[in-house]
């Protein structure tokens, strides 16, 4: 059960390095104590938190990214905190580096600039040198090559419209695509009614899907072995996407020809004409802070009104905030709930102004706004009143 202390300063723990912009939009109502063991929010980027366990203060973990496989979220979900993420505000970042590894990794950049440095110390003969191995390092060009993009969401979508404008065929698989996406992506890019297919066709394969139980390993010996001989792989999502084992020797044999990833390990660092980058595909100035600014602010909204904006487990819920007392609910997605509580309001002859319920699953939120003023002792006896309804998972009133 957690009870709510009124007016409290509010401690912000930080798990990673977070921009100082986006720790500025907590206010004098704030602390950001990456020392506290009860912190009211946490604020991570790719930190594992599976092990961790959570004080009863916790209200709210926001991911300055997009993947939240490093959260327990169902754990959360029980525990009625709020999970969020910040959709798209790192999508640019990611694009410019799988664009930016595609055509380097396609005219061999990375190994040619490895070799010009062994040429260090050879003096007058440095430029004949490089005139005779630069043919080791003969590339092809990426126009008129097909790319297939595996997720067409914020990164997919981006990395798909502008591989066109770099005149490749496009080919995109994403069975979930949402109606914002399709909008927004090219006309010319064309549209794989199976994965199997993307395979077959593509020169390239890019994949930015989030890890699930889905997804993971998707990328095994038998999919190798529906692909094109000697296709790049491009895993900027997440390593686990990818059988290692069978990845190893898909490179080893030439079935594939290169594969960058974002996620070096022992087993990916052995593998033969693998490019591996350290975690850098949101690792841009501009993406820190725009990743920062809106997990703070969706943190700070939440616990100033309840306001629900981009959570991954819970409805997005928000009616406008007045100051007056609000009552939020976290609550078993069952018949009545909202009349109990209602129920419970009414027995202070409270009115209610304005409310609002959602429901995801399982669980349902409930935002009530009170028309009246509540003193401090009214507050916690209804705050106490509403959690001993059976079903009820935690109680703010604010
Ligand atoms: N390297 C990095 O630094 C970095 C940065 C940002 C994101 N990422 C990774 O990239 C992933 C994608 O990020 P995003 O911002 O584009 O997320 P997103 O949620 O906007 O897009 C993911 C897309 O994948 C689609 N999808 C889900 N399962 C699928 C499946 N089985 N087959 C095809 N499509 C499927 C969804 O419908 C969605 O459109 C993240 O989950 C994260 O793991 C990595
Ligand atoms: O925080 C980072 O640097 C990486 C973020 C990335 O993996 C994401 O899922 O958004």
């Amino acid at each position: 059960m957690n009870t709510t202390v009124v007016n409290k300063v509010k401690a912000i723990k930080t798990l990673n390095s977070i921009a100082e912009s986006g720790l500025k939009v907590f206010d004098s109502h704030y602390t950001i104590d990456n020392d506290s063991e009860n912190p009211d929010a946490i604020v991570v980027r790719s930190f594992n938190m599976h092990a961790m366990e959570f004080g009863n203060q916790l209200k709210a973990i926001a991911r300055a990214g997009a993947g939240v496989n490093n959260i327990p979220v169902d754990k959360c979900t029980e525990q009625g905190i709020v999970v969020f993420n910040t959709p798209g505000a790192n999508a640019n970042a990611v694009k410019e580096l799988v664009l930016t590894s595609l055509m380097a990794a396609s005219r061999n950049l990375f190994d040619g600039v490895s070799w010009v440095k062994t040429l260090e110390g050879e003096g007058a003969q440095i430029p004949k040198r490089v005139e005779a191995g630069k043919k080791q390092f003969v590339g092809k060009e990426i126009k008129g090559k097909t790319l297939g993009v595996i997720g067409l969401g914020a990164i997919g979508a981006l990395v798909a419209n502008d591989a066109i404008e770099l005149d490749m065929d496009v080919i995109g698989f994403d069975p979930f695509i949402s109606v914002d996406i399709a909008w927004k992506l090219s006309r010319k890019v064309q549209r794989a009614m199976t994965m199997e297919q993307l395979f077959a066709e593509s020169d390239y394969i890019t994949v930015h899907v989030p890890l699930t139980e889905d997804t993971r390993g998707m990328f095994n010996e038998e999919t190798f072995s529906l692909m094109k001989d000697d296709v790049y792989i491009l895993n900027f999502s997440r390593g686990e996407l990818v059988n290692e084992t069978d990845m190893a020797a898909v490179l080893e044999s030439g079935k594939v020809g290169k594969y960058m990833t974002d996620f070096p390990n022992e087993n990916v660092l052995k593998m033969k004409n693998v490019i591996p980058t350290p975690h850098l595909g949101a690792s841009t100035v501009e993406s820190e802070e725009n990743c920062a600014i809106m997990a703070a602010r969706q943190v700070k909204e939440y616990l100033e009104t309840g306001n629900i904006k981009n959570s991954v487990n819970f409805p997005n819920t928000a009616i406008p905030y007045t100051g007056k007392k609000r009552v939020t609910v976290f609550h078993k997605n069952i018949p009545n709930m909202v009349g109990k509580i209602t129920s419970a309001i009414s027995n202070y002859h409270l009115n209610i102004a304005d409310m609002v319920n959602r429901s995801r699953g399982d669980l349902a939120y409930t935002i009530i706004d009170i028309d009246n003023i509540v003193d401090d002792e009214i507050t916690l006896n209804l705050e106490q009143n509403i959690n001993q309804i059976e079903g009820i998972v935690t109680v703010r009133m604010i």
